[in-house]
């Protein structure tokens, strides 16, 4: 079965005059897959993954989720196949005044009862989960640290963190690389992987670094002004196909800012 599939699909924010930021889009993305979204700045890549986690419906083509269209399921139905999704933003926004093990475990919270939530916030229910979980990006020393006094690249990872702890079928990685070192990068994308491997999940990681999508992931989306401009295994990408897709993109800008991801993301950025 297909974990998504995207038949002519446009996608417009709802922001008074906003473009239309995806156009007709074509994908079918098996169960287990594992992808990556490339193409310069305000390509779409952010737009494609909030649209594949049900944060913005489409305007116009056919969408379905695990074989649901979500946009047709009644409010509680499309929320329990959303908590088989977990979006993972740039920024991700994390309650800056928490700790980290708590904010690790509130991919807990779907789980637990009102009760343990609220418990869990004064004393953490399962510390050595989020410890595990934060040991695999290598941020096991921060368990007890406070998110505001993170580097970029730490809340980025505290937030992937989440994902491990969280039951989704499919992850949804918006440019999970880009406040880290090389190092770091690799060890970061080798964890996602692996951890999709292990449960059979979808992974769709969005990444400015080209060289990590080809030499990392077997098939590649390119998005140019919210088209796919290619889908292809890597082996059948050339020097000339990357060169053409980020061809007049200016290379002293500076790195694109990071989202404000919808309300309803923000919360948990897991749902
Ligand atoms: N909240 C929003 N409201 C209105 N328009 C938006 C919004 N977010 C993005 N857009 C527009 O949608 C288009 C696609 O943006 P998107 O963020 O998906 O691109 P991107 O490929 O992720 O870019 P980047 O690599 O810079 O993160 C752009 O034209 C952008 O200006």
């Amino acid at each position: 079965m297909s974990a998504f599939r995207l038949d002519q699909l446009t996608v417009r924010h709802l922001a008074p005059g906003a473009p239309v930021a995806l156009h007709a889009i074509s994908l079918d993305v098996a169960e287990g897959e594992q992808l990556a979204v490339i193409g310069p700045s305000g390509a779409g890549k952010t737009t494609l993954l909030s649209t594949l986690a049900c944060a913005h419906r489409p305007l116009t083509g056919a969408f379905e989720v695990f074989g649901q269209d979500p946009w047709t399921l009644p409010e509680a139905a499309r929320h329990a196949l959303r908590s088989r999704l977990f979006l993972a933003p740039q920024a991700p926004p994390l309650p800056p005044r928490q700790r980290v093990v708590t904010a690790v475990l509130a991919a807990r919270l779907p789980r637990w009862s009102l009760w343990q939530a609220l418990v869990s916030l004064v004393r953490p229910l399962d510390p050595d989960a989020a410890f595990d979980a934060l040991e695999r990006f290598g941020l096991g020393d921060k368990l007890y640290s406070r998110v505001d006094r993170l580097s970029g690249g730490e809340r980025q990872r505290c937030a992937l963190a989440r994902l491990l702890l969280s039951d989704a079928r499919a992850f949804l990685v918006d440019e999970p690389l880009s406040a880290l070192d090389p190092a770091l990068s690799q060890m970061t994308l080798a964890t996602l992987q692996q951890e999709a491997a292990a449960r059979k999940a979808t992974l769709v990681c969005s990444l400015h670094q080209v060289d990590m999508a080809l030499a990392n992931f077997k098939r590649i989306v390119a998005l140019r002004d919210g088209r796919v401009v290619f889908d292809l295994p890597r082996a059948e990408v050339g020097d000339d196909m990357i060169a053409a897709l980020y061809r007049n993109e200016r290379t002293d800008a500076a790195p694109p800012a990071p989202h404000e991801s919808p309300d309803r993301i923000a919360v948990g950025a897991c749902f």
